[in-house]
């Protein structure tokens, strides 16, 4: 079943001359890990304050779980979790003070609440944190923590804003495991991010900058539909092989990766290698090879006719 879970109709949010999400159209099926990918400042947690209920849209339409937010915010309570950015729970209380705090926020019956409270625990590994402090916890068991009391509830509808800012790369494999068994369980998700390897973990994902959607589909998709393709030169001298590439008609952008340059060629051009051979024929010792686009190049095609 197919049923769609959130949608939005031309969401858009000012802060006086500033349009924080503009026009946006959203449309999010049960059973996925949607990602919202954008750099700071592109709209991401506005639009999830929006899509909670926690600041009414400047014009637009928000239907969450069928039903119109932000009016439905309170009814809706039980079945949505939000993971913000900020850690924001008691510094001064242990693991399981927080989370007796969640749970009651939530309305969790009392009889049920320490036996929720043991099976978190467990999930997310913090038996050996359960008695300590929250401002003594490390940035990965803070995160697990966040987690843990976002889920107390069992929420059907789970937004999670930029949830692995600041942890490393192994706590995010493992966190993103995590999100797989809730989905497992009948969850949906929303994160926003920034990372190009966690947005590529999303079923779909929508590409935003300065507020407004550039691109969207699954991340196979839209690597499939990239209108420029890939080349990567290897060889001596790469930053003037940069120089003289940029800004070159049919170069949409040049970018070092280590010891190889890789280089977005306009779909347009038939023959990409020969083309930027072309243009280095001037240059001995280079290797060209193209290449399959990845993530990353998506992002720049997306989003760069405003930077140009
Ligand atoms: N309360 C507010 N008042 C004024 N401007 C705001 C307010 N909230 C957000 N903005 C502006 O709206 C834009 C979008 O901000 P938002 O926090 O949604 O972006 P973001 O993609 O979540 O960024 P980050 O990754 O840095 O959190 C920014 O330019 C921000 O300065």
């Amino acid at each position: 079943m197919t049923d769609v879970v959130v949608s939005t109709r031309s969401l858009t949010r000012t802060f006086g001359e500033k349009t924080a999400v503009d026009n946006l159209d959203l449309e999010i099926q049960t059973g996925q890990i949607y990602g919202f990918l954008g750099p700071n400042g592109c709209g991401k947690t506005t639009t999830i304050r929006m899509l909670t209920g926690l600041l009414t849209p400047s014009s637009g339409e928000v239907t969450v779980l069928g039903k119109s937010m932000p009016q439905a915010a309170e009814p809706l309570k039980s079945q949505i979790g939000y993971m913000t950015q900020i850690f924001s729970y008691y510094r001064d209380l242990t693991v399981r003070e927080n989370l007796k705090f969640a749970a009651e926020i939530y309305g969790i019956p009392a009889r049920s609440v320490k036996g929720r409270i043991e099976e978190l625990l467990h999930t997310y590994d913090l038996t050996t944190n359960v008695d300590q402090l929250c401002g003594s916890l490390s940035g990965g068991q803070r995160q697990k923590l966040s987690l843990a009391a976002t889920v107390i509830h069992r929420p059907k509808l789970l937004f999670l804003d930029e949830p692995t800012s600041a942890v490393d790369p192994e706590t995010r494999r493992t966190f993103w495991e995590q999100l797989f068994d809730l989905v497992d369980e009948g969850a949906t998700m929303i994160v926003s991010t920034h990372f190009m390897d966690e947005a590529e973990r999303c079923h779909k994902l929508a590409i935003l900058q300065n507020g407004a959607k550039k691109a969207d589909g699954s991340p196979r998709q839209l690597m499939d539909n990239l209108q420029a393709d890939v080349v990567e030169i290897e060889g001596p001298e790469l930053r003037t092989v940069k120089h003289q590439l940029d800004g070159k008609p049919k170069v949409l952008s040049t970018a070092q990766i280590g010891s190889r340059l890789r280089v977005l060629v306009d779909k347009s051009e038939p023959q990409p290698v020969e083309m930027l051979r072309a243009l280095l024929n001037t240059f001995s010792d280079l290797t060209l090879t193209q290449q399959r686009p990845n993530l990353e190049d998506v992002f720049v095609s997306a989003t760069r006719e405003q930077k140009a």
